[in-house]
């Protein structure tokens, strides 16, 4: 856990770029910092590594004050990437990787299996990267390369500055999807420093917005910033379309879901047409015996023949979704509403526009503050 307690950091010339920050980011949990441009984002950060000493107030890390800690050996604990990755142009990307594990004495074999294990892990085979030198990358390869310098040592703490904002969107997007995944596994203690409130709310457990000069004015999980902005300033800053953004953020619950009209396969076309008759909705899902999707029924069948008619069910998506997820579904296939499927693509029920609105108005009544 990293605590911040009343930390401020005046410069030389007497700019304030840091007034008096409290926050703490519990063990194993992502918080992004979030801010216009010269609030202090970079100055907060850099004070944790120590990079920048604090003029004020406490930086603990597990209840260890780091300006008490040997700079050298505290920054060896604390992975750091920033923007311009700061990869050596002249040491090959293995030797880049295993920069901190050879300061601290690790064997050439152990450092070099562990160069070899962590650009596995960050998507880049070794066979074919490893000894090429960083000018021979592409900008998305070279973060992912500084994510796993930074990881080398196997840091409890990560910062990161920017660490996705020097590649186009579509790198970026994927580059988060893969840091999201990686730290699924690694659970890491991180401070991320955007500027983009979509990357603040995809990637953070919590979200804490930073006015000019550090001041912190809401400080809680991405759907309660999106969904119960504290302030003016918060709101403006999330942006007017916030609730597109709040799609974004609101995991599927299994208590928003509708229940569906459900026929078996091998029910008959009469079977279909009374089952959806007894709702208010003129089809039925078809499962077969193990409550698996088979497809979907139109209330509608074939006159002449009592064989159902089942049609395939392409607008589905998984339990562990977004709303937006789902509502994208429901928009490429112009359906009126989505299965939603456990692993083993068992039904669970369907969203329809109208619950998938319950869902929303119900994802910011949880996260409003008491
Ligand atoms: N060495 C310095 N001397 C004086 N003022 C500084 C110094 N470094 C930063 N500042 C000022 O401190 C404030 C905060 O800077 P900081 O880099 O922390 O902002 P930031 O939120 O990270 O901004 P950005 O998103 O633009 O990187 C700014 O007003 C900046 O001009």
């Amino acid at each position: 856990m990293i605590v911040l307690d009343g930390v401020g950091k005046q410069y030389a010339d007497g700019s304030v770029a840091v007034r008096d920050l409290s926050l703490s980011v519990p063990r194993g949990s992502l918080v992004a910092l979030v801010g216009p441009s010269g609030c202090g984002k970079s100055t907060t950060l850099k004070m944790i590594n120590r990079l920048i000493e604090p003029t004020s107030g406490r930086i603990l890390i597990d209840g260890e004050d780091v300006t008490r800690a040997d700079p050298v050996e505290l920054r060896r604990g604390i992975g750091y990437v920033i923007q311009q990755v700061g990869l050596f142009p002249h040491q090959s990307i293995r030797e880049n990787v295993t920069t901190v594990p050879t300061l601290l004495g690790w064997s050439r074999k152990r450092a070099r299996a562990r160069a070899d294990e962590l650009l596995e892990m960050v998507g880049l085979d070794p066979a074919t990267y490893a000894d090429r030198y960083p000018h021979q990358l592409s900008g998305g390869q070279r973060q992912r390369v500084g994510v796993a310098r930074a990881l080398a040592a196997d840091p409890p703490v990560l910062l990161m500055d920017e660490p996705f904002g020097a590649v186009d969107p579509i790198v970026r997007e994927r580059l988060q999807d893969e840091f999201l995944r990686l730290q699924h596994d690694l659970a890491k203690t991180v401070v991320f420093v955007t500027h983009d409130i979509d990357e603040a709310v995809r990637l953070g457990d919590r979200v804490a917005v930073l006015a000019s000069g550090g001041d912190l004015r809401q400080y809680d999980s991405p759907a309660a910033v999106l969904g119960s902005p504290a302030d003016e300033f918060v709101a403006e800053f999330v942006g007017a379309d916030r609730g597109l953004r709040r799609l974004a953020v609101t995991p599927i619950e299994v208590g928003d879901l509708e229940e569906a009209p459900v026929v078996r396969r091998g029910a008959s076309a009469g079977d279909v047409r009374q089952v959806a008759a007894g709702s208010d909705v003129p089809w039925a899902i078809v499962v077969d015996d193990d409550d698996r999707l088979a497809g979907w029924a139109p209330a509608e069948q074939p006159a002449g023949s009592d064989a159902m008619r089942v049609r395939p069910m392409e607008a589905t998506v998984h339990r562990s979704a977004t709303l937006k997820e789902a509502w994208a579904v429901m928009l490429r296939y112009d359906a009126g509403w989505v299965a939603v499927l456990d692993d083993d693509r068992r039904l669970l029920g369907v969203l329809t526009p109208e619950s998938l609105h319950a869902a929303l108005r119900r994802s910011v009544r949880i996260t409003e503050p008491a």
